[in-house]
């Protein structure tokens, strides 16, 4: 469990999260969602660390991230699993090697393990056959179950995805959506996904989290997200056409 207590972060004068408190549950999917410049990404920095907190606290698991000693803070961030927008691969590494860094840089396992680890987890993304490929011979779909691999190799706590759909075409974006959902249910990983994708929200936002001006304008599921009347809300998410009718459908289905 990830709780955030009065966040605050800002750059010189320019205050960008100004108290943002909530919490994300293991084996949840978490989406935060908002306007461009409403803070999402200086929240997801925030929660890995990259950025300092002025005020307020975040918790994993109880441990404050920000008073680990050096040992216990080499611990939370091996915890950790990252999926960066555009996959982060490194190109002139095979997909064996890009999957295989992580536990080659935090432990000490055999070669034998490492493989092992390595088939499992591209066994679970279905990219049985592709060790030995670079990342330039694989469509963008396939570069993004790469990138979860290689997150969930080191068998994460905490799982953070920053996009994880920009640049895929709807259908593929979906399949990796379901992917990171069930990935985050079987090993009860506690993940948090940066997204602009409506699509996501609608299909694996167990939790929505929406930002406006660097507060927290609301938060609920993917079914409370039909439901609710808050304006920031149905400004933002509704403000196309097509999912302005699905909503309609929907509170008229639930009439
Ligand atoms: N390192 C920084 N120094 C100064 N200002 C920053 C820094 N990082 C972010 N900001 C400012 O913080 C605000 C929020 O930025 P952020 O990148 O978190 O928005 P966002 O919601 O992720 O936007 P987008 O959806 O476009 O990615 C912006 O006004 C941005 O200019």
């Amino acid at each position: 469990m990830i709780e955030v207590e009065n966040l605050h972060k800002g750059f010189g004068e320019v205050k960008v999260l100004k108290g943002i408190s909530t919490s994300f549950e293991p084996g949840k999917t978490s989406l935060i969602i908002g306007q461009s410049g409403s803070g999402k990404t200086v929240f997801l920095k925030s929660l890995i660390g990259l950025h300092t907190p002025e005020e307020g606290t975040i918790s994993f698991d109880g441990r404050i991230n920000t008073k680990l000693n050096l040992e216990e803070r080499r611990q939370w961030r091996q915890e950790i699993g990252m999926v960066f927008q555009g996959s982060a691969l490194f190109d002139s590494q095979t997909v064996e090697e890009n999957v295989m860094f992580p536990l080659k840089m935090f432990t000490k396992q055999s070669r034998k393990e490492m493989l092992e680890r390595v088939n499992f987890v591209l066994n679970r993304v279905n990219l049985e056959d592709s060790n030995d490929k670079f990342p330039a011979e694989l469509s963008g779909g396939m570069q993004k179950r790469v990138a979860i691999a290689r997150a969930i190799v080191m068998k994460p706590k905490y799982l953070f995805c920053d996009e994880p759909n920009s640049g895929l075409d709807p259908q593929t974006a979906i399949v990796i959506d379901k992917l990171i959902q069930e990935i985050t249910d079987e090993y009860q990983i506690t993940t948090v996904i940066n997204t602009h994708d409506m699509n996501s929200v609608m299909e694996i936002g167990e939790k929505i989290l929406f930002l406006k001006n660097g507060r927290k304008a609301w938060e609920g599921s993917s079914s409370e997200i039909f439901k609710t009347d808050n304006e920031a809300v149905v400004d933002f998410v509704y403000s196309s056409n097509l999912f302005k009718k699905v909503r309609e459908a929907y509170l008229n289905e639930i009439k």
